[in-house]
């Protein structure tokens, strides 16, 4: 039965007198003049309303200034254009409304509560948060509690909060402990620390349902918790890629509403190493090269990524490989179609209506995706490239950070079942660097001679034939025996040789994280040869192997978050 919601009445802030309305989705006051003429009107979703309290009363510091019978105060969502060319900043706003008697006074806040119950029903009431000290420029733990926990308190969340002393622990937490009791899982941090949450809950919500995740035909179950992202981290791109602005308090303002955003995730599948999954980056080639050199410069913060792509640009190395990939349906969309995804995106919503057909979702999820990723397993529909390639990079989403506000795919869907695969081939330096250059503008970087790039449900890569990757074990036997041959340093293998055990030698180092031997490998200034092979970057972790496929489950995880909302559409 729907309860009547509508309220009216005059109300006053100071000596100014509003007319107020609640309609039931809105809330909306208006100055009215001495002569009864009416000023500007603000109107507040009755979903964006943060809190409501009797009295008069202040947060940061929190307290109760007046707490006069007659008067309550509004906390509410309030938009401002960013700085920067992309999202909107959400910050709070707060009123305080006197009433003509306090009975009034009771009217009002029984309705917005009853209005705020009935149409903002998914708001979470107990959050697990995680806090990595280290990520960034190391300020999680202040920006959590100055910033954040505030606001939480106010909007009546509960929170446990847990500092993390090691990598992993968080991962570790959601897949072993009790979850029971707990709305969503917030994470204070950067894309890797968003990663290893999203590793935790995707892996417990397979081990709940009996699945393998390690098996690239399985299908797997999507997890019902959603993830808040605080960001404190380098690139900050997931945050950035699914709000718009990567900003403390506009990301607590999404998760206190209860938000909600699906968000596509590759799964990266290897015979013998255990999945690994991305949503902002698999890059081989200059991406991988790039975070390998990072993980020796992260005194330098955020810094280290500019550092190490200067490096690495100056390296200028190019690998060879065979890409293999499914393309999607072209009459959907297209990576080249010059549209964004934002908030409310249609590409996205017709995806949830064709991903999750019935109202049951995890069933229909099943059954659909099976009999797709039965067809889609056939060679049927793939195509192939082959060739040298300065970076192949996958993106679920646009991508997009501070560093390049449309990101690595401008068009790409956040939520579509698809992800974007960016081929650029061996190229002058000065062409590479052109298309580095253009990921900071709006010029389009895919309008190159030297770059394709695909809109894909899945993709494998492999190194060309002959020079096919062995297994870790195998190539650290090898290694083993290639160093006791290489007791006398004369430079004395034949070429061929030479790249073979080059290779793998240097995926066994990076496999270590040892990247001490990369110049020494290739024995002196009389071999000038790059090394054969790259690693990729899953989000800011190394996977020290070449041989990859990788797969889109479409809408595996929701953020608290709603896309990237349109200027124009939302600043008066
Ligand atoms: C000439 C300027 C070139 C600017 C090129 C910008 C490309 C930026 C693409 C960014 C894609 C980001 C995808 C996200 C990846 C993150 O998951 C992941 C982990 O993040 P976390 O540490 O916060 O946990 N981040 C990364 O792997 C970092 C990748 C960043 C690559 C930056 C490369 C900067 C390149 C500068 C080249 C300079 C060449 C100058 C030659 C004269
Ligand atoms: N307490 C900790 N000590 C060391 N590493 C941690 C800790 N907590 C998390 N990590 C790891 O730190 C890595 C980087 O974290 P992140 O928050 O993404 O920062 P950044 O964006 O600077 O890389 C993540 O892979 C995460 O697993
Ligand atoms: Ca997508």
């Amino acid at each position: 039965m729907e309860i009547d919601l509508r309220l009216e009445s005059s109300l006053w802030v100071g000596k100014k007198r509003y007319k107020a309305v609640l309609t039931g989705w809105h809330f909306q006051w208006t100055e009215v003049d001495k002569n009864n003429r009416e000023k500007k009107t603000t109107l507040v979703p009755v979903s964006e309303l943060i809190a409501l309290e009797k009295g008069q009363v202040e947060i940061l510091p929190r307290k109760s200034v007046e707490d006069t019978d007659k008067d309550f105060t509004v906390f509410y969502v309030k938009r401002s254009s960013s700085g920067g060319s992309y999202g909107l900043l959400w910050q709070f706003g707060r009123i305080q409304f006197s009433c003509a008697s306090r009975a009034l006074r009771d009217q009002w806040t029984s309705h917005l509560r009853a209005a705020l119950k009935t149409h903002s029903p998914s708001r979470p009431h107990r959050l697990l948060v995680f806090i990595n000290p280290y990520g960034g420029k190391k300020k999680g733990r202040n920006i959590y509690h100055s910033l954040v926990a505030p606001l939480f308190e106010l909007a009546g969340i509960t929170s446990h909060v847990i500092v993390t002393e090691r990598a992993n622990q968080a991962r570790d937490h959601l897949l072993k402990k009790d979850l029971s009791g707990f709305d969503g899982v917030v994470c204070v941090g950067g894309d890797g620390m968003f990663s290893e949450i999203m590793h935790g809950m995707i892996g417990r919500t397979q081990q709940e349902a009996g699945l393998s995740e390690n098996d690239l035909n399985v299908t797997l179950q999507p997890c019902h918790l959603h993830i808040g992202i605080i960001p404190a981290g380098s690139t900050d791109c997931v945050c950035f890629a699914t709000v718009g602005v990567n900003d403390p308090v506009t990301s607590a303002l999404h998760i206190i509403i209860g938000d909600s955003q699906p968000l596509d995730v590759c799964s990266a599948h290897h015979p013998t190493e255990p999945v690994r999954y991305s949503v902002s980056l698999l890059g081989y080639g200059f991406y991988g090269d790039v975070l390998a050199e990072s993980e020796r410069h992260r005194w330098m913060g955020p810094l280290r990524y500019d550092f190490s792509g200067f490096m690495v640009y100056l390296s200028s190395r190019s690998y060879a490989g065979v890409v293999h990939y499914l393309p999607a349906d072209p009459l959907l969309s297209s990576p080249r179609d010059n549209t964004r995804c934002l908030s409310g995106c249609s590409v996205c919503s017709k995806s949830t209506e064709r991903l999750f057909p019935h109202s049951t979702v995890s069933e229909s999820v099943h059954s659909f995706q099976c009999s797709q990723y039965r067809s889609d397993r056939s060679e049927a529909g793939w195509v192939s490239v082959a060739g040298r390639f300065r970076c192949v990079s996958f993106t679920c989403m646009s991508s997009s950070c501070p560093r390049s506000p449309l990101g690595l795919s401008p068009s790409a869907h956040l939520a579509d079942g698809t992800g974007d695969l960016i081929l650029v081939r061996e190229s002058h330096p000065l062409g590479f660097l052109k298309f580095l250059h253009r990921h900071t503008s709006s010029e389009d970087q895919f309008d190159l001679p030297f770059v394709e790039v695909h809109r894909v449900k899945a993709f494998r890569f492999s190194l060309p034939p002959g020079e096919e990757e062995d297994s870790l074990e195998d190539m650290e036997s090898e290694a083993a025996r290639e160093r006791e041959n290489q007791e006398s340093p004369q430079c004395r293998m034949d070429s061929e040789t030479k790249s073979r055990t080059g290779s793998e030698q240097q995926l066994t180092d990076r496999a270590k994280g040892d990247w001490s031997r990369e110049k020494s490998l290739f024995c002196g200034p009389c071999c000038t040869e790059a090394p054969a092979v790259s690693v990729w970057n899953c989000d800011g972790e190394i996977l020290p192997f070449s041989e990859i496929q990788g797969r889109v489950h479409g809408q595996l995880v929701h953020l608290y978050a709603r896309g990237i909302e349109d200027k124009a559409a939302c600043v008066g």
